[in-house]
This record gives C-alpha cells, sequence and structure tokens, in this order.
C-alpha cells in the first residue's frame, strides 16, 4: 500500500495502539489502573509508532487516551514523532487498562507459582471472571488519586466489565468523529483495546481470550460509513 490521503476527510480510519512497554510489564506484575510509567524501551516503541504513521502518511486528526501515565505519554511520543501534537485529545478513565483487582502489585509468576497456572490464566483471560476484587485502603487502593474524583473507581473488573464501560464511550465519544471523517488514534491498554477489537471485528467471547495486543504496533481499522469494519491490518504491515 502507498500512503495515505494526509488527513483530509474521507472514509474513517481508527487506530489502535497499545502503550509501549511499562515498568512493571518488564517486572511481570499485574499492573491494571496502577500509574505505572513507560519503560526506556517503551518510550522508544512509541516514538517508532509515530514514525510509522508520519512513513506511512496516515496522520491522526483527533486523540483519545486513558487517565494513565503510560498511555497518554505513548500517544504524545507518537504525536510529536509524526509532527502531529497539536491535535484535539481528550483524556478519559473509560479507556483505561482493566481494574485487576487484589492482583494488582503482585508477581505474575509468583502468583502462579502460589496458585497455579490454570486459575492465573483464568484471572488473565477468562471473558467474565474477574480476579479477587482490592480491598478498600490496600496499597494499591486508588481511593484518594484526584484523578479519579467523582468516579465510581471498580474494585476489580473481568473483560466483560471492561467492555461494558468501554463500548457506551467508544459509541458516544468516539464514533461521532469518525462520522465526521476524522481519522482517530486510541492510544490505550491491552484490555481496554482487545474490547474495541472483539466489538469492530466481531469476535467472539471465547476466542477473544486467546487475541494478545502487542505494545507499540499501530492497529488500522477502515470503516465504513455505518462504522462497521472494512479491513484491519498492522501499519507496520501495509
Ligand atoms: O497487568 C496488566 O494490567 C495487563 C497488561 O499488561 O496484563 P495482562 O496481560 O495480564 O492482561
Amino acid at each position: 500500500m502507498g500512503s495515505f490521503n494526509g488527513g483530509a476527510k474521507t472514509l474513517p480510519r481508527l487506530i489502535l495502539v497499545r502503550h509501549g512497554q511499562s515498568q512493571w510489564n518488564l517486572e511481570n506484575r499485574f499492573t491494571g489502573w496502577w500509574d505505572v510509567d513507560l519503560t526506556e524501551k517503551g518510550e522508544a516503541e512509541a516514538k517508532a509508532a509515530g514514525a510509522l504513521l508520519a512513513a506511512k502518511g496516515l496522520l491522526p486528526t483527533v486523540a483519545f487516551t486513558s487517565l494513565q501515565t503510560r498511555a497518554i505519554r505513548t500517544l504524545h511520543l507518537a504525536l510529536e514523532a509524526a509532527g502531529r501534537v497539536w491535535i484535539p485529545e481528550t483524556k478519559d478513565w473509560h479507556l483505561n487498562e482493566r481494574h485487576y483487582g487484589g492482583l494488582t502489585g503482585l508477581d505474575k509468576a509468583q502468583t502462579a507459582a502460589k496458585h497455579g497456572e490454570d486459575q492465573v490464566r483464568i484471572w488473565r483471560r477468562s471473558f467474565d471472571i474477574p480476579p479477587p476484587p482490592q480491598e478498600a485502603g490496600s496499597e494499591f487502593d486508588l481511593a484518594a488519586d484526584v484523578r479519579y474524583a467523582g468516579i465510581a473507581i471498580p474494585n476489580t473488573e473481568s473483560l466483560k466489565d471492561t467492555i461494558a464501560r468501554v463500548l457506551p464511550y467508544y459509541e458516544s465519544a468516539i464514533v461521532p468523529q469518525l462520522q465526521a471523517g476524522e481519522t482517530v488514534i486510541i492510544a490505550a491498554h491491552g484490555n481496554s483495546l482487545r474490547a474495541l477489537v472483539k466489538h469492530l471485528s466481531g469476535i467472539s467471547d471465547d476466542e477473544i481470550t486467546g487475541l494478545e495486543i502487542p505494545t507499540g504496533q499501530p492497529i488500522v481499522y477502515e470503516l465504513d460509513q455505518g462504522m462497521a469494519a472494512t479491513d484491519r491490518y498492522y501499519l507496520s504491515e501495509c
């Protein structure tokens, strides 16, 4: 494929980017809503994602991200590399990572050694079984975090729960931008993006559990006017 049209209004395109490697991705810890930053590798992944957008001429005109530093910084580093720091952007908690409940902060390998690989697989990848809830006042409780003032912070979430807050937000805030012909970029998280891919690609509850979203790799959806996906591909492969 050659280059895109540099942002003129045509059929809508949606670019999904999972944040680059985070400190707790590196340390293999359950992260969820806990606000960890990117590693140097994660920063490089974000810049490379933006350079790829520029090289392919797929230039976003509107941006959305979560309230979490790793996704926000991925967006900013990518937009800087693409020469698009000036586009409008919206940060919203609905795009946050799935809340990991009482597992937040724990080492994934140690948790598997303690509870068994099968149990940890269920907590990580089952569709509708949430991890054990986080106790109020525990080390990783975000109740006092001002960015979530007025928001009913969940104490755990399954993928199903995550979909239940991501999709209405997508429909109400993001779809209108796509319908207006904008090229939208969403910088978010493994599970909030899994929610969108499940919806857009019509993936079943069983099959979505096997879908892994790589860090820093722009996924492009081409959509028709009815917002149905006509194509999905990794930008690095087109
Ligand atoms: O820890 C997390 O929040 C997520 C994403 O890194 O992990 P998982 O792969 O288990 O969904």
